[in-house]
């Protein structure tokens, strides 16, 4: 959340209108980030709803007890003197944990979905959104070009509308910079200008992460692109054909995505081929059906997309559940030897990750299938109990969907380390990632890295307490954690804050099932 930070140099030369001005917009969007209308916040203040809009405009004079109790109501720090220090987890670990969790939407799908909304003249509401750092930075990247987006009061629905003109120039580039989802912004921007610049796309420090393909995938759309100055400089020359084949040089999820995302507002029909048909690209696929394009093969590699110029519907979609961090939920249980549920994953997802751990021992029971709120993603309730883990007899590597999921395979980093004999990670897909995984030796993990791509595992790990920086990506960071859960002692995780890019109150809902985890600061 942004908050305006004072400094003592600062407070000597900054216009005090302009700061009351900036604190108003702050408090703005901290309400409407909580989900709340004017009336509402007015309420928990004991105030008017006409002097939220004063605070909000700027024309009221703030006292420090007033800010503290806006802070308090919209349970954000607005104003902080000087910098902030990163968050830290102390973890006392060796006990299991017990009971049941419930998976969340998916970080992948809402991000595209923010993306996909750009296409659509009508009202979008997405539901089930998790609220996670990931999707508070497309939003701030959505709402600095025009896009309104409003929370429900339960702040879980996001209703998005979005203006004819769109301010592109005005893009949030620092909000932008820290997404590699910011590149799904092509597919609709290419419909809405004939030349625009967006920042360069970031994210999770993985090694090199090409956007080669995103271009050639565009190119039958006519979109020109050069990256030059951190930006690049997107050029639109419509081609006039009536009908296009895309053959996807990676079968990538956000190139195709960014695929769909072109095909779906132009007129005939689109190929694309080698698509991904992993989840998130399924969830795409649904909600662009919703805004009535038709859209053939869905789940398998080869899309026939029908778009049209013109998508203006009102739609409503619930985001499915998100297979990683159901992942990272059965891992804490097994690798705390827990009996435990994990509700609502999506088996749809996790069918080949489940048929390993069953071979390696595993003892677990699935619920009968249902369907989630999207109408189409099959879910069950995974019960696993205590089991004595054996090490697979062949490398496990990820695959496209409907292989192993490269999300997911950090976590049988993890448990491989609990089983019994030796596992080989193969990663072949990123550069960087394998190596995090190293940081579990600092816990007693007998982790060997034989190049950049291949780990290999030798357990079963005596788990010991550590203190240990969180590595620079989303999943190994993660899997640290959940090495610290299953560690007898006390440990320390330090400058976590990028667990909160893909997961929500994931403390909490570990400590309600039993962990101990405290959240601290310098
Ligand atoms: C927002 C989002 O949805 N992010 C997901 C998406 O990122 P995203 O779609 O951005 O993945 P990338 O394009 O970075 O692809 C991942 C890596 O795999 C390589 N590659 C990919 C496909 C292929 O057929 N051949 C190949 O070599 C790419 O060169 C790259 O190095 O997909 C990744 C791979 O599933 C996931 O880790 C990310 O969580
Ligand atoms: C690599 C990941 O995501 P992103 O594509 O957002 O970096 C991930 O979710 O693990």
């Amino acid at each position: 959340m942004p908050r305006v930070t004072v400094t003592d140099s600062s407070l000597d030369t900054t216009d005090a209108a302009a700061v009351t001005r900036r604190i108003g917009s702050l408090v703005r969007d901290a309400r409407r980030h909580r989900g709340l209308t004017q009336q509402q916040l007015a309420d928990r203040l004991g105030t008017s709803q006409s002097a939220i809009a004063r605070i909000e405009q700027g024309n009221q004079n703030l006292t420090l007890e007033l800010l503290g109790r806006l802070s308090a109501a919209l349970d954000s720090e607005l104003i902080t003197l000087g910098p902030t220090g990163p968050t830290h987890l102390r973890v006392t670990g060796g006990r299991p944990l017990q009971g049941s969790v419930t998976v969340k939407s998916s970080k992948n799908a809402a991000v595209a979905l923010l993306c996909a909304c750009l296409l659509n003249r009508g009202r979008t509401t997405l539901r089930n959104v998790a609220r996670i750092v990931e999707v508070d930075r497309i939003l701030d990247v959505l709402r600095s070009i025009g896009v309104s987006a409003t929370w429900d009061d339960a702040g879980r629905d996001l209703t998005l509308v979005v203006p004819d003109e769109l301010d592109v120039a005005g893009i949030d580039a620092d909000a932008a910079r820290r997404t590699r989802s910011i590149i799904m912004f092509l597919g609709p921007l290419l419909h809405r200008a004939e030349v625009f610049a967006l920042p360069y796309a970031g994210g999770c420090d993985l090694g090199t992460r090409t956007v080669q393909p995103h271009m050639i995938a565009l190119r039958p759309f006519g979109l020109d692109v050069e990256a030059r100055a951190g930006e690049y400089h997107a050029t639109v020359r419509p081609t006039g054909a009536a009908s296009r084949t895309v053959v996807l040089t990676e079968r990538g999820d956000t190139v195709t995505e960014n695929a769909l995302l072109a095909a779906a507002r132009t007129e005939g029909t689109t190929t694309i081929r080698n698509a991904s048909s992993n989840y998130m690209v399924q969830d795409l696929c649904l909600y662009l059906r919703l805004l009535g394009v038709g859209i053939e093969g869905l789940g398998t590699t080869t899309l026939v997309v029908t778009g049209s110029t013109e998508l203006d519907a009102d739609v409503d979609y619930t985001i499915s559940e998100d297979p990683v961090e159901a992942m990272s939920l059965l891992t804490a249980g097994i690798v705390t030897g827990s009996e435990l549920t994990v509700r609502r994953a999506p088996v749809d997802f996790l069918e080949i990750e489940l048929a390993v751990l069953a071979e390696m021992g595993l003892r677990y029971s699935l619920s009968p299938e249902y369907l989630a709120d999207n109408g189409h993603t099959r879910l069950a309730d995974v019960t696993i109990s205590p089991s004595t883990l054996q090490a697979p007899l062949d490398k496990i590597h990820p695959m496209p969907f409907p292989g192993l999921n490269i999300d997911n395979l950090p976590f049988f980093a993890v448990i491989a380390a609990t089983a019994t004999g030796s596992t080989l990670i193969h990663d072949w897909v990123y550069d960087n990632r394998a190596i995090h995984l190293s940081d579990l030796t600092r816990l007693g993990a007998d982790v060997r890295l034989l190049d950049p791509h291949r780990v290999l595992i030798d357990g079963p790990t005596h788990w010991s307490s550590a203190e240990v920086v969180c590595p620079p990506a989303l999943r190994p960071a993660v899997c640290i954690l959940l090495a610290m859960l299953a560690a007898k002692g006390t440990s320390v995780l330090r400058n976590v804050d990028i667990i909160a890019r893909g997961y929500e109150h994931l403390y909490e809902r570990l400590v309600e099932m039993g962990a101990s985890i405290e959240v601290f600061r310098d």
